[in-house]
């Protein structure tokens, strides 16, 4: 299950959060920057407004890479149920002499770890973390006003993240600038959970948290089983598409054409469950950012021999959301004589059939 952790200043936008359908509430104080902490007697009064109806987790603050500053800052908020602790540009051994302090602290509460995706971040540092006793890590973002998270690193690379996070023991989660339409794409990669700030208020990020604004992202987030629920099997479905995107990459049986990329070419033809007639927003539609998200990091994955397996896998990637029914894919490539060769796939959900978890 996806959970959502909305970013709060005290204990009024907590409450709102927690109407809105929050999981986490995470308090930070924006206006001081991507991890500004709120004071110590700000995070008492929001925990005793919470009331242990959802875990809440406190920053630890913009602060550098300095272990006693750190630890400090992080021993001031023990009461909270998580503390996150950005890894801030700095050197490998300045970071890992931070986690290494704050060992016997993760053995009174559970700390997270934050990456910067436009922060130089360091995920070599994942199997420390997980040995000094965190309970997580995510990424986000250092520069609120420079892109969202997929301008710095591609939903590849984060599905990278969160399985190595997983296979660690870590929690994981994403946010950073997200926006609505991010919800599915980052959906796909089953994060523990997705953080929002600046899409939950009204105007700028240290503007006030809005219900609606809250309501409106809890209701983009899959629920346990919506995503995993059998395919709507009667009448006919509609058509999404992405054609003719071409991306260099490395393919090929021979051995001039290793080491290198060429040009190839998907297109894909997906049915989908019928498109519900009050559809108005990205969270009612499956979207092609979601298939030209797949081919991206197929293209990334390294090398290929076969047209055909890149093809098979990225059918199975689309036919793993319940609501396509049956997927075309073709693969092309484009230099190597005639216009193009290639392969064209088409695979179907047979009935009964779960798509993949
Ligand atoms: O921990 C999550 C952050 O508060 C996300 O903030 P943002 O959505 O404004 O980047």
């Amino acid at each position: 299950m996806i959970r959502l952790l909305a970013s709060v200043t005290g204990p009024e936008e907590a409450a709102i959060v927690i109407e809105g359908g929050a999981d986490f509430v995470d308090l930070k104080d924006p206006r001081l920057g991507a991890l500004g902490a709120a004071t110590p007697a700000v995070l008492d009064a929001t925990l005793r407004a919470v009331a242990g109806r959802r875990p809440v987790s406190a920053v630890a603050g913009d602060l550098p890479m300095e272990p006693d500053i750190v630890v400090r800052e992080v021993t001031a908020r023990l009461a909270a149920d998580y503390v996150k602790i950005g890894l801030f540009p700095a050197s490998r051994e300045a970071r890992s002499a931070v986690i290494e302090a704050l060992r016997p602290l993760a053995k009174r509460t559970r700390l997270i770890a934050v990456f910067f995706a436009d922060g130089d971040p360091d995920f070599a540092l994942l199997p420390l973390l997980a040995e000094a006793g965190f309970a997580g890590a995510m990424i986000d973002t250092l520069g609120k006003s420079s892109g969202r998270l997929t301008a710095s690193l591609s939903p590849a690379k984060l599905g990278e993240f969160v399985r190595r996070t997983r296979e660690l023991g870590l929690m994981s989660g994403l946010a950073g600038s997200l926006e609505p339409p991010d919800v599915a794409r980052l959906a796909v990669l089953k994060p523990d959970y997705l953080g929002f700030r600046g899409a939950l208020t009204e105007g700028p990020r240290d503007g006030p948290v809005t219900l609606a604004a809250v309501q409106a992202i809890r209701a983009l987030i899959p629920v346990e089983g919506s995503a995993g629920g059998e395919p709507t099997a009667v009448g006919a479905g509609d058509s999404i598409f992405v054609r003719d995107f071409d991306l260099a990459l490395e393919i090929g049986a021979y051995g001039h054409e290793r080491g290198r990329k060429q040009l190839v070419r998907f297109s894909v033809e997906a049915e989908i469950d019928p498109i519900a007639p009050d559809a108005r927003s990205i969270g009612g539609v499956y979207s092609y950012d979601v298939i030209i998200d797949a081919i991206r990091a197929l293209a990334e994955s390294g090398h290929t021999d076969l047209v055909e397996t890149l093809a098979l896998e990225l059918a199975r990637t689309i036919l793993a959301d319940a609501r396509v029914r049956e997927v075309t894919v073709r693969v092309e490539k484009l230099e190597l004589g005639p216009r193009s060769v290639g392969v064209e796939i088409t695979r179907r959900r047979e009935a009964g059939d779960a798509p993949r978890a």
